[in-house]
């Protein structure tokens, strides 16, 4: 990738994801309202009932003025005056970066969409309600995740400051730091805001800007993108000849797409061949490409793609190929059926009220699995040391080496257990 093509993407697109994590309330999504003006838990359901139950995304900017010291010198798109002029001083402020936020839930039942969005995040946001003992069973099980993951820049966000006594606030600091001794996110950042308040986000945005970089990415490696949402954007009634063929929401995790080119979806469709239910490989042209609001003939990692393509919309309609890879035709990995993969589980099973122990893989128990943002469910057949084989419900596309975060049923909620590498 030539400098030149990273900073001309830099100024279009968001090239950077930052996640939220954190136990259900403690104010993830106000959070990224504070920082992108933007409420991600849009959807009817969760309007109605309070919490976030899909991956939401909002983006925005970063700006920074060029005479003040920091906190005060960091502004987002959201948070800066309208003239665009910094409110201690004056000066014009300076355009730093896009961002984009990737927003989970982070009720217990909805685990596997929280692991669905870490495999998308370059950084994360830690949020931890200083009301509460910290750690919560889904802020340890989310921390976990990133654990497993691989995300290593993190950001903890002490949350709600506006309504404890500075004694409290105090002992809330020593108990994440307590939870966070030892492990790789010792040296991170904690910073009190209140989200609700968008108090101290200047300071938020100073950290995110020292700890959460824009990765350097390849940009010439063949692209891939992993689909979050499916749509059929045409008004009902519409006449055949002006339907819009069906669009496809994701994010690009390598590589760039274009405009005019060909993709292949796979596992894809799910079709009856000879009795039996077996998924299909999906082959349409990009017709389009957009970032928010802003049309794009290259579209790179980072942020939420929205890919137009030729295909009939009943086929994506409905989030139906949620979970689904892109990429050029002939270049994915293969779609797995059985599974054979490498297990490490954890020593404990943190989510729970009361953490317990990971009890070993038995044959013909089923599991759950997540590879990058699709979700499947399985048999375990047979477990020799730590290599276990499964057999899926829905198929995933992966390749060796590929990593799959692994969850158990526990009291009737799937809980992270530990994760593996695919044989
Ligand atoms: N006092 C106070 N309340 C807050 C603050 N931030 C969030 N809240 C409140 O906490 C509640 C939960 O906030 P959300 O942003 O929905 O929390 P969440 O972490 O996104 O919740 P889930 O997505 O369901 O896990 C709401 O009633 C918010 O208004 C804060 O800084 N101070
Ligand atoms: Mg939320
Ligand atoms: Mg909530
Ligand atoms: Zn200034």
């Amino acid at each position: 990738m030539s400098e030149d093509e990273f900073q001309e993407a830099l100024k279009k697109q968001p090239l950077v994801n930052i996640g939220t994590s954190g136990h259900v309330d403690h104010g993830k999504t106000t959070l990224i309202e504070a920082l992108t003006g933007v409420w991600a838990s849009r959807h009817s359901e969760e309007l109605k009932r309070g919490i976030t139950l899909k991956i939401g995304y909002a983006d925005t900017a970063i700006y920074k003025c060029p005479k003040c010291p920091p906190p005060q010198a960091y502004y987002t798109s959201a948070t800066m005056p309208k003239d665009g002029k910094c409110k201690y001083c004056g000066s014009p402020l300076e355009f730093v970066r896009k961002v984009s936020f990737i927003d989970v839930p982070g009720h217990e039942m909805l685990m596997s969409i929280m692991l669905a969005g870490a495999a998308l995040m370059d950084g994360a946001l830690l949020v931890v309600d200083a009301t509460k003992e910290c750690p919560q069973p889904q802020t340890r099980e989310h921390f976990t995740a990133l654990s497993i993951i691989g995300v290593r820049n993190l950001v903890i966000v002490q949350n709600k400051v506006d309504v404890v006594s500075k004694e409290r606030a105090l002992e809330s600091y020593n108990e994440i730091k307590k939870f966070i001794a030892g492990t790789w996110a010792e040296n991170a950042p904690i910073v009190p805001v209140s989200a609700l308040h968008k108090a101290n986000i200047d300071a938020l945005v100073w950290a995110i800007e020292e700890y959460i970089p824009t990765p350097r990415r390849d940009f010439s490696k063949p692209p891939r993108m992993f689909v979050i949402r499916s749509f059929d954007v045409n008004k009902p009634g519409t006449n055949a000849k002006d339907l819009v063929g069906g669009v496809l929401g994701g994010t690009i995790v390598q590589g760039r797409f274009e405009v005019g080119h060909e993709i292949e979806i796979r596992p894809g469709i799910k079709i009856k061949k000879d009795g039996q239910e077996v998924y299909e490989p999906v082959y349409t042209t990009i017709t389009s490409l957009k970032t928010g609001d802003q049309p794009l003939e290259k579209a790179y990692p980072g942020g939420l793609v929205a890919v137009g393509t030729t295909l009939d919309p009943s086929v994506t309609k409905a989030d139906n190929l949620i979970g689904n890879v892109v990429g050029y035709p002939g270049t994915l990995p293969p779609t797995l059926y059985d599974l054979e993969i490498e297990v490490n589980l954890l020593e404990r099973v943190v989510g729970l009220d009361k953490p317990m122990k990971v009890e070993p893989v038995r044959a013909g128990e089923i599991l759950m699995v997540n590879v990058g943002t699709a979700l499947s469910i399985g048999a375990v057949t047979s477990v020799r040391d730590n290599v276990a084989h499964m057999k899926l419900k829905i198929p995933v596309v992966a390749e060796t080496g590929t990593r799959v975060a692994i969850s158990r049923q526990l009291a009737g909620k799937w809980r992270l257990i530990g994760y593996g590498f695919v044989k």
